[in-house]
């Protein structure tokens, strides 16, 4: 399958209408994708922002002119009501035709818990979401008006009318063995993060197809994409600290624990070490570092990037792709 390279455009990290302008420079630079977080609390306190992804979406779309955008990820059990994120993808979907996709998770604490207080164990948020894929294809797929009781959502004689012509790809999350199992069973794609190489090789991917298979499905066709954030610059220990916004990601804990006050999540974060952000981010002084840092991972598997931009200069860190991406797709 092709390499695809994508720009991650944080609206935790970026106030909205810069994120929209690093949008159109990283289309005309060459990205094939663009990537939004879709947060209600961010991962860090201290100049942070939480747009809502899908109010931007619609923007950034109008202000491209082809490049796919799709979120990173959405969670579509809690806050949101998964009905309600099936029509908002199929509206974007038949007003920019084949350039929205949606990826969706189990969620985390810092953005269902501040608005519902609701925070379920991991597998009833992955049973959750696996119901809330069904409804979200029913609404999508029936010509007709959708009834169903399931174990947490409800469609009452329930008809899309604005759908798109064609469906909107779904990307599902799976970070441990179950998710990305569930992800190749219940996705039209898979989307990872935060994993060593070694991990994606033995466990995720391995994972996914299995769950793919097992759903009659045909895994050489299904991506697997991943956020990976980075960070360049020419002073090597300035492009390290780029990354520090992201370290909260490299604590464990935030994903166990209901853990969902930035400040909380920033004094972690703080706490990280800088080799942890070497190992698990990219971190690079300039193009032939960054094509390195993504070989590492397309050797794993990786063949869809959503790249995370944390550079000091972040014009430098989209530029400097002009030279990647050439290098790195096949
Ligand atoms: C926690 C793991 O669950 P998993 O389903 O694999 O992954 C969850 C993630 O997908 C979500 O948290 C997701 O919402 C995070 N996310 C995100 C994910 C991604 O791939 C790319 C970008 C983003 C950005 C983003 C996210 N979320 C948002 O709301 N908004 C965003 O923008 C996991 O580890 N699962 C394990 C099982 C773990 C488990 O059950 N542990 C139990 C104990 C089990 C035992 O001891 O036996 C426990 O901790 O209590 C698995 O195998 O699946
Ligand atoms: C382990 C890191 C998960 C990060 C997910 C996220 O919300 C980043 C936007």
């Amino acid at each position: 399958m092709k390499t695809q390279i994508g720009y991650f455009a944080s609206l935790e990290q970026y106030r909205p209408m810069d994120a929209l302008e690093q949008t159109i420079r990283a289309e005309k630079v060459g990205f094939d994708s663009v990537w939004a977080d879709d947060h209600f609390h961010p991962w860090y306190h201290d100049n942070a922002q939480s747009a809502q992804a899908w109010a931007w979406m619609g923007a950034a779309l109008q202000a491209t002119k082809k490049v796919f955008i799709s979120t990173c990820i959405t969670c579509p059990i809690i806050r949101y009501n998964p009905a309600i994120v099936a029509q908002t993808f199929a509206t974007l979907r038949q007003m920019y035709p084949g350039r929205v996709g949606v990826a969706v998770g189990a969620g985390e604490a810092m953005n269902e818990v501040p608005v519902t207080g609701e925070w379920p164990s991991v597998p009833v948020r992955q049973d959750m979401t696996v119901e809330a894929v069904k409804v979200m294809r029913m609404l999508w797929e029936s010509d007709k008006p959708v009834t169903f009781k399931g174990d947490y959502f409800t469609l009452d004689k329930a008809f899309m009318y604005t759908k798109p012509d064609d469906e909107v790809p779904l990307y599902f999350s799976g970070m441990g063995p179950k998710g990305a199992k569930l992800a190749g069973m219940y996705g039209d794609h898979l989307m990872t993060v935060a994993a060593a190489p070694s991990t994606l090789k033995n466990v995720t991917i391995p994972k996914f197809e299995e769950g793919a298979r097992e759903a009659g499905k045909d895994p050489s066709k299904m991506e697997h994409a991943m956020l990976i954030w980075y960070s360049v610059d020419p002073d090597y220990n300035k492009a390290v600290e780029g990354n520090r916004f992201w370290a909260g990601c490299l604590v464990p804990s935030m994903f166990k624990y209901k853990v969902y006050d930035p400040k909380e999540v920033q004094l972690h974060a703080n706490l990280v070490h800088c080799d942890t952000i070497k190992e698990n981010y990219m971190c690079a002084t300039d193009a032939e570092e960054m094509i390195k840092e993504i070989e590492r991972f397309k050797e794993a598997g990786i063949n869809h990037f959503c790249l995370g931009n944390s550079s000091p200069d972040v014009n430098f860190g989209i530029d400097i792709f002009k030279e990647v991406i050439p290098a790195v797709r096949d």
